[in-house]
């Protein structure tokens, strides 16, 4: 299946449709840290891995994190807010240097993911376009 990046100007913040809470169902927890976990791993060989913890440690906390919010996100238990507080993702970001390039490396290692996942399309997709829109609001440095 196709998965299409959209492209929006800087700044923008496009409303965002969370993904179907069979996602989760269908993944498992498990299933989606793996998920999650592999993506990270592409991560951290890709043009942005400069962005993220350096030591092992740090990165398998980020997998910890980023797969507690999107099980939460998903409709499983709240862990992220248990371990982290509330999501406010943009905030989050912040620190980072996210340009429109980094957000499609970011993306582009999804697609490799999701096109070896075990899963249904219309779930696939319902995923996807979460990520796409989502990671939008994320960019908070214009192109070098
Ligand atoms: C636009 C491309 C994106 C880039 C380059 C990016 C990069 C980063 C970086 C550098 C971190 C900090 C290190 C870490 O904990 O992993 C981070 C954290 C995180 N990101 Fe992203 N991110 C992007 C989009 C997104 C999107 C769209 C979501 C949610 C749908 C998301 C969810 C998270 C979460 C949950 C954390 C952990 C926050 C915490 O524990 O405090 N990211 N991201």
């Amino acid at each position: 299946m196709q998965f299409t990046i959209t492209e929006a100007p800087m700044g923008i913040r496009p409303p965002v449709v969370k993904p179907d809470p069979k996602v989760l169902e269908f993944l498992g927890e498990e299933g989606m840290r793996k998920l999650i976990s592999d993506h990270y791993d592409l991560l951290r060989q890709s043009d942005i891995k400069g962005l993220f913890p350096p030591t092992d440690e740090g990165f398998a906390l980020a997998k910890q994190h980023s797969a507690d919010f999107f099980i939460q996100i998903c409709g499983g238990p709240d862990y992220f807010n248990q371990n982290r507080g509330a999501p406010m993702m943009v905030g989050r970001h912040q620190p980072f240097k996210i340009t429109p390039n980094a957000r499609k490396i970011w993306l582009e290692s999804y697609i490799i993911i999701l096109n070896k996942l075990d899963m249904p399309d219309d779930l696939k997709q319902s995923f996807w376009n979460y990520l796409d829109i989502f990671s939008i609001w994320m960019v908070n440095t214009p192109q070098d």
